[in-house]
């Protein structure tokens, strides 16, 4: 039966209050509008900032509503005015866009996008400022413009990439955030050469990313710093060197490392979200020349801070979204380097659930040896 231009009635998981068992509901989903498309959501993961916003620590989080934004599916139908896309290509939703028009793209300098951020900080589509999603006219709210775990989304165009249609979507769909963010923020935003001294805090998905990466980049040494000892064996399959356990020492941690390191590291790279580590993760840095990328997200209230000496002397603090990489444009190239076997995906894959399951997925997360689950939405 054709759908398009219909609601869609399909199951989503619906997060009705900050942590509160997300609950599998019967959704409504309008049809796209102008400048808008309908994903049917294949297979989504989960990203620990999914369970940062469920948490109710996000000061973007906004209840009730639909979590998600690592996933890939095929286009259901489009809204007026779509071009690049049309029923039937697989496709990555964004949660980063890209218009291509915008002050932020045109720049040259940030792979950030302004089009339609303002509404998918507020849960809302940027034509009539409403959500696409009811229960039985009850309106739930969007969430970073993306909305995965739910069987159908309506996202806008700038936000989806499309790919190879012979990409495996059970597994490609991580390129819509972890394995992306951890890759770019070494190639892109840190830029690290062959030969350096990499320290990577927190070794979830992102984190062994940034291994991968940085071994790609030729890194010498990759220093592995988590207080989960479980990620230590899976993670010399991404690349790092050694490992430290904060627990393990009485001295602090960015001390340890600076003292194994003559003088600290060339980039470090915060991948957690807690600000006393973004503190060490600094401080850990060569005099002069270090710099240590923030990829972590920390709560509303949270504050980073150091000694200002530490900057005068020369480290440098930045930080990243998806890693610097421009959405839609380099999200098929991503695609096309998984294919190649340029890169890893299976490997951040331990868990394949359904979508009825999402609950227990999030309860896996925090289980030590969890990197990515993956739910099958339509099983
Ligand atoms: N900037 C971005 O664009 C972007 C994109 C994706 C994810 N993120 C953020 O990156 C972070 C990592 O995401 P993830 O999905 O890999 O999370 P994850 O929960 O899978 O991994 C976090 C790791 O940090 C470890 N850890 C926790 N506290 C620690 C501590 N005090 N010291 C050392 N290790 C510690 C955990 O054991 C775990 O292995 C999260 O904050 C997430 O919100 C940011
Ligand atoms: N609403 C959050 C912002 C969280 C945040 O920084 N998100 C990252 C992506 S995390 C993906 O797992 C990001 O891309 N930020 C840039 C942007 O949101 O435009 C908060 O306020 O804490
Ligand atoms: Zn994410
Ligand atoms: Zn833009």
């Amino acid at each position: 039966m054709a759908t398009q231009g219909q609601v869609i009635t399909c199951k989503a998981a619906v997060a009705w209050e900050p942590n509160k068992p997300l609950v599998i509901e019967d959704v409504q989903v309008a049809p796209p509008q102008a400048g808008e498309v309908r994903i049917k959501i294949l297979f989504t993961a989960l990203c620990h900032t999914d369970a940062y916003t469920w948490s109710g620590k996000d000061p973007e989080g906004l209840f009730p509503c639909i979590l998600g934004h690592e996933a890939a599916g095929i286009v259901e139908s489009v809204g007026g005015g779509v071009t690049e896309v049309k029923p039937g290509d697989h496709v990555i939703p964004c949660y980063q866009a890209e218009c291509r028009e915008c002050k932020f793209c045109k720049s040259g300098k940030t792979n950030l996008c302004g089009k339609v951020r303002a509404a998918t900080g507020v849960g809302v589509m940027m034509n009539d400022r409403k959500s696409r999603f009811s229960i039985n006219g009850k309106p739930l709210y969007h969430f970073m413009g993306t909305s995965t775990f739910s069987q159908y989304t309506v996202v806008h165009d700038v936000s989806v990439a499309k790919i190879d249609v012979q990409a495996p979507l059970e597994k490609v769909c991580l390129l819509g955030c972890g394995v992306p963010t951890g890759l770019g923020a070494v190639w892109n935003t840190a830029k690290v050469e062959a030969g350096s001294i990499v320290a990577v805090f927190g070794l979830g998905t992102v984190g062994l990313a940034v291994a991968e990466g940085a071994k790609a980049a030729g890194a010498s040494r990759i220093i592995g710093i988590d207080i989960d000892s479980n990620k230590f064996d899976i993670a010399k399959n991404f690349g790092v060197t050694e490992f430290i356990n904060p627990k393990d020492h009485d001295k602090p941690i960015q001390q340890v490392i600076v003292d194994l390191t003559d003088g600290g590291v060339d980039y470090s790279f915060e991948c957690i979200g807690n600000v006393s580590v973004m503190r060490s993760a600094l401080e850990c840095c060569h005099k002069g020349w270090g710099t240590s990328v923030i990829v972590g997200v920390a709560a509303s209230g949270q504050e980073i801070s150091t000694r200002p000496f530490q900057l005068v002397t020369g480290r440098v603090w930045k930080g990243t979204a998806f890693g610097g990489f421009k959405s839609r444009s380099q999200v098929p190239w991503l695609v096309e380097k998984y294919m190649k076997k340029e890169i890893k995906v299976d490997e951040y894959i331990t868990h394949n659930l359904t979508l009825e399951d999402i609950n227990k997925a999030f309860d896996l997360m925090h289980e030590g040896g969890c990197l990515r689950v993956v739910l099958s939405m339509h099983s």
